[in-house]
């Protein structure tokens, strides 16, 4: 009998040429989800344009959601990659946004689905083949009741690129009205790890960080950062955006973050009472399954004059 590679999930043809694997590209259920040729995959929901699953090429989930997420957009999907504009946490101080909810709306809106594009390479192996997908928002296309607890035109353009190599989600915001507007970026990345116990953080070494879980004091990060129980911190690398932060576990490199124009990294664990007391968290015991590296610009507020626009992203590998 003769060996007989797998089908592809997709065939290209080409007169003359071979069959060719492709990008596989699905929008349906309000959510859209991409498959390249080698197997990695990413769904996006259009609700918060939440990145609510990223697989690897064996089909092994690398983000963690709960299992009582809300996926019908009744409620901020707790896990995956929400995201967190224009204010994170809420900031009673800060009249522009005080009255907006948790972490913003961009988290609880409908996203439009601009479209995708994806690069193949002219090989045969298409090993290197990508997609990029992205997600819009704006004033314009903002409910109601957002639009008056906070009425900035504004246009947002989110981008979720997928590669064999790994995941990069970015976002451009442009101010498109006549005054001046103040805002704070997250990506709140949910990243699955095995066990949290053996897990390390590194790349934030001598960096300065508020630890919100002890009166907001600042402090300076001594080595690398283990998580022994509930951790909320706001740091912001010493060695700048661009020098990864590291996820180990048992000394192994699970996940690598390269921001690029993100200032801050949020380290987050609720550990046992914080998720006891989640509705959407479970298994009550998921937390020793995830952390949450939040690459971000949430110290201080970044402005945006007239026409001017803010860019940030993350690039996840493992
Ligand atoms: O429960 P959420 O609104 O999704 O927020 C979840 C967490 O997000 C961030 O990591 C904040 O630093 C935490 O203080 C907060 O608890």
């Amino acid at each position: 009998m003769v060996d007989r590679p797998n089908k592809p999930a997709a065939l290209a043809s080409t007169p003359g040429l071979p069959p060719q694997p492709q990008v596989h590209i699905s929008h349906a259920n309000s959510r859209v989800s991409a498959v390249l040729p080698t197997g990695e995959s990413v769904e996006v929901l259009l609700f918060g344009a939440t990145v609510i699953s990223w697989k690897d090429r064996a089909g092994n989930e690398k983000l963690w959601v709960s299992d009582a997420a809300k996926l019908d957009g009744s409620k901020a999907v707790r896990g995956g990659i929400p995201l967190v504009f224009p204010v994170f946490g809420t900031a009673p101080d800060h009249a522009a946004t005080s009255k907006l909810p948790q972490h913003g709306f961009a988290r609880n809106s409908k996203w439009e689905f601009l479209g995708k594009s994806s690069s193949e390479s002219a090989s045969s192996s298409h090993s290197d083949a990508s997609v990029k997908l992205d997600f819009g928002l704006s004033s314009a296309t903002l409910d109601e009741k957002t639009r008056e607890l906070w009425p900035y035109n504004f246009s947002a353009i989110y981008s979720v690129t997928l590669t064999p190599d790994g995941l990069s989600t970015g976002i451009v915001i442009t101010n498109d009205g006549k005054e001046p507007l103040e805002c704070q970026v997250l990506l709140h990345t949910y990243l699955r790890i095995n066990d949290i116990t053996k897990v390390q953080v590194t790349g934030l070494e001598d960096s300065e960080y508020i630890d919100k879980v002890d009166g907001a004091q600042t402090k300076s990060q001594p080595g690398v950062v283990a998580i022994t129980g509930e951790t909320d911190r706001v740091y912001t690398p010493a060695k700048g955006p661009s020098s990864p932060v590291v996820v180990t576990e048992g000394g192994e490199t699970a996940f690598s973050v390269v921001r690029d124009n993100l200032k801050d990294v949020v380290v987050w664990n609720p550990w046992t009472e914080k998720a006891a007391g989640m509705g959407d968290f479970e298994p009550k015991d998921g937390f020793k399954n995830m952390i949450c590296v939040e690459a971000g610009s949430v110290r201080g507020w970044t402005s945006l004059e007239t026409g001017d626009a803010f860019e940030g992203a993350q690039t996840i590998s493992y």
